[in-house]
């Protein structure tokens, strides 16, 4: 379970997350909503550490993620996928990220599977396509196992077969019973994947429902997103209120 309690993140002045409280629980897919420059990153960032909250505390499991022991066992969490040294084999990343939690080499094999990389698993990763170092960082967040999955624009450069390789994927980790908290755009996608939604706007909690709640009968996800949103779009409002 992730939970953050009055979480705010300023750059400057302008307050990125602003008192954000939310839990997203175990067994279920959660959709992580907002416009372009709403607060999901920083949110997640701030969940897996990354960036230090100015008020408020964000929880993984009832633990800060830096004060978790081998947090790769804890959290899996896909960021920026191309972030990652395009030198090396995919093998040899996952066997340098599976070296720092003890993570047996068995497991490397297992995710390549999983992910569909074991055939280019010794190719150098900058040779790769958009959609295989997605894999790929699909893979390093499955690696240690964990209970807990944070995927910031799982969809990213996936082809359809890919698309729908990770939607399954995700049902199935939430089906076990794992946490799952996945941002995206894509709102047909989301509506095929999500049980239930965040949806924040300027760094402030907009929504917090089963995704069957938030759909009016017989209107879309992308209506009912775009209903609710319309205020809180940041390009439009810029320099009018703050
Ligand atoms: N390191 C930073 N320095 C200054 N401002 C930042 C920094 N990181 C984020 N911001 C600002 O904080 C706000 C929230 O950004 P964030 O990236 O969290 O939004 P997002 O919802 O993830 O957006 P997107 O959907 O475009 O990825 C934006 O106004 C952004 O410009």
């Amino acid at each position: 379970m992730i939970r953050c309690e009055h979480l705010t993140k300023r750059f400057g002045r302008k307050a990125a997350v602003d008192d954000l409280s939310f839990e997203v629980k175990p067994a279920r897919v959660t959709g992580f909503l907002g416009p372009n420059g709403a607060g999901k990153s920083t949110t997640i960032r701030a969940v897996l550490g990354l960036d230090t909250p100015d008020a408020g505390r964000a929880l993984v499991d009832g633990v800060p993620y830096r004060q978790t022991e081998q947090p790769l066992r804890r959290v899996g969490a896909l960021l920026d996928a191309g972030a990652v040294h395009q030198g090396r084999t995919a093998w040899a990343h996952l066997a340098a990220l599976a070296a720092t939690c003890h993570i047996r080499r068995g497991r490397i094999e297992e995710v390549l599977a999983l992910t569909g990389l074991a055939d280019v698993a010794h190719r150098r990763i900058g040779t790769y396509s958009l959609g295989m170092k997605q894999r790929l960082g699909i893979a390093a967040a499955l690696l240690g196992d964990p209970p807990v999955l944070i995927f910031d624009e799982p969809a990213n450069g996936l082809d359809p077969e890919g698309i729908r390789w990770i939607r399954d994927l995700m049902r199935s980790l939430a089906g076990e019973g794992r946490t799952v908290l996945a941002s995206s755009h894509l709102m047909s996608e989301m509506a095929l994947t999500a049980d239930h939604l965040l949806v924040i706007g300027r760094g402030r909690l907009l929504a917090d429902v089963p995704i069957t709640d938030f759909v009016p009968a017989g209107a879309s996800l992308e209506d009912a997103y775009l209903d609710l949103s319309a205020s809180a779009v940041e390009y439009r409002t810029e320099g009018t209120d703050h």
